[in-house]
C-alpha cells in the first residue's frame, strides 16, 4: 500500500527573528512504494505548479484546478511517471505548509508572462487566498486617474518599475486586508521592496519562481490578447478567439509590444537576482 508523508518547516515570524538566518528550508516530500516498484519521489511546489495546465490560454484549453489533479512522480530509475490522484492536494506544498499553520503566505514571481496569472487563479481559487497582483492594482489606479496611477503610468508604459513609495503603500494595505492568506503576484520586484516587507516581519512560506526562456515569453506577449467581456486571455496563434464578434472585441495591454516587452525583461532581470537572495531558502524554481 502506497504511503504518503508530507512534512514541511516554515519558519514563524518568532523563530526567524530568533535565528541570524531568516528562512530555513521549506521542503515537501512523498515516499509510494508498490508490489512491483519502489520509487521515492519528491513532490516539490515546482512539481505542483508545474503540473498544472502552465500556459493553457495558449493552447485553448483551460482545466479546473481542484478536479483534475495530477501530478509526475521522479522513479528511482530517472523515469518520470505521471499520476492523477487526490492524493496529491494532500502532500503539496501549499497545502502542507497552510494545514496547521496560520494564514498562508505565498509569493509568485516571474517575467512577463510566464504564466503568474494563470498559476494564480488556479492557485488562489483551490486555497482560498487574497491575490495581491501590483500589475493589476497599478492599471487599476491608472484607469480610476488617481495620482498614483497618474505617476504610475510613465514608469509603466516604459516597462520600469515604478516608485517604492507608491507600491509598497499599495502593497501593505492590501495585506492588511487579508486575514486568511495571500498570493502575492509580482511583488517583490526588488531589494528594496522585499526589505520594506521584512522591516514588517512579513514573510512568505513560499516563493515560487516561473522561469521561461525569453524567446518564448516575446512571443506570447506580442500575440495576447484580452476579452474585456469575459476576461479570458487569447493569443492570436496559440489561442486564437472562437467567433468574429471576439475577435473583434480583444483588446491589448498598452505594454504588450515587443519592444516594450523587451524592456520588461530587461527590468526583470536586472532587479530578479536580489529578491531570489533573500528568498532563496523558501524558494521553488519552475523551469519550462
Ligand atoms: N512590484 C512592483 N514594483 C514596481 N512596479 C511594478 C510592480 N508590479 C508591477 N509594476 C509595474 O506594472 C507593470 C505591469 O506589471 P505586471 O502586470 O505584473 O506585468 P509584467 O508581467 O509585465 O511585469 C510593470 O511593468 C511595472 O511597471
Amino acid at each position: 500500500m502506497a504511503s504518503v508523508a508530507c512534512a514541511v518547516s516554515p519558519v514563524s515570524a518568532q523563530s526567524a527573528a530568533a535565528t541570524p538566518v531568516r528562512y530555513q528550508q521549506a521542503s515537501v516530500s512523498s515516499s509510494s512504494s508498490t508490489a512491483s516498484t519502489s520509487a521515492s519521489f519528491k513532490v516539490a511546489a515546482s512539481a505542483f505548479v508545474a503540473q498544472q495546465p502552465f500556459g493553457s490560454q495558449f493552447h485553448g484549453r483551460r482545466e479546473s484546478f481542484g478536479a483534475a489533479l495530477s501530478y509526475s512522480v521522479v522513479l528511482d530509475n530517472g523515469l518520470v511517471e505521471s499520476r492523477r490522484s487526490s492524493r496529491v492536494a494532500k502532500c503539496s506544498p501549499v497545502r502542507a505548509l497552510q494545514d496547521g499553520a496560520a494564514p498562508l503566505r505565498v509569493m509568485i514571481s516571474g517575467a512577463p508572462a510566464s504564466g503568474k496569472g494563470t498559476q494564480c487563479e488556479m492557485i488562489v481559487e483551490q486555497y482560498n487566498l487574497a491575490h495581491i497582483a501590483t500589475g493589476d492594482l497599478l492599471r487599476a489606479e491608472v484607469a480610476a486617474g488617481t495620482d498614483a496611477g497618474k505617476l504610475a503610468q510613465d514608469y509603466m508604459q516604459k516597462g520600469q518599475l515604478v516608485p517604492n513609495d507608491v507600491v509598497v503603500t499599495m502593497v501593505k494595505k492590501k495585506l492588511s486586508e487579508a486575514p486568511n492568506g495571500w498570493l502575492l503576484d509580482g511583488y517583490p520586484r526588488s531589494l528594496t521592496q522585499a526589505e520594506a516587507l521584512e522591516a514588517l516581519n512579513i514573510h512568505p512560506q513560499i516563493f515560487i519562481l516561473l522561469e521561461v526562456p525569453d524567446e518564448i515569453l516575446v512571443q506570447r506577449v506580442v500575440g495576447r490578447r484580452l476579452d474585456p467581456v469575459t476576461g479570458k486571455i487569447y493569443h492570436l496563434m496559440y489561442s486564437p478567439p472562437e467567433t468574429p464578434e471576439i475577435a473583434a472585441r480583444l483588446t491589448q495591454r498598452e505594454d504588450d509590444t515587443e519592444e516594450k516587452v523587451k524592456l520588461r525583461l530587461k527590468t526583470h532581470s536586472a532587479n530578479v537576482q536580489s529578491v531570489i537572495d533573500i528568498y532563496k531558502p523558501v524558494m521553488k524554481v519552475v523551469s519550462f
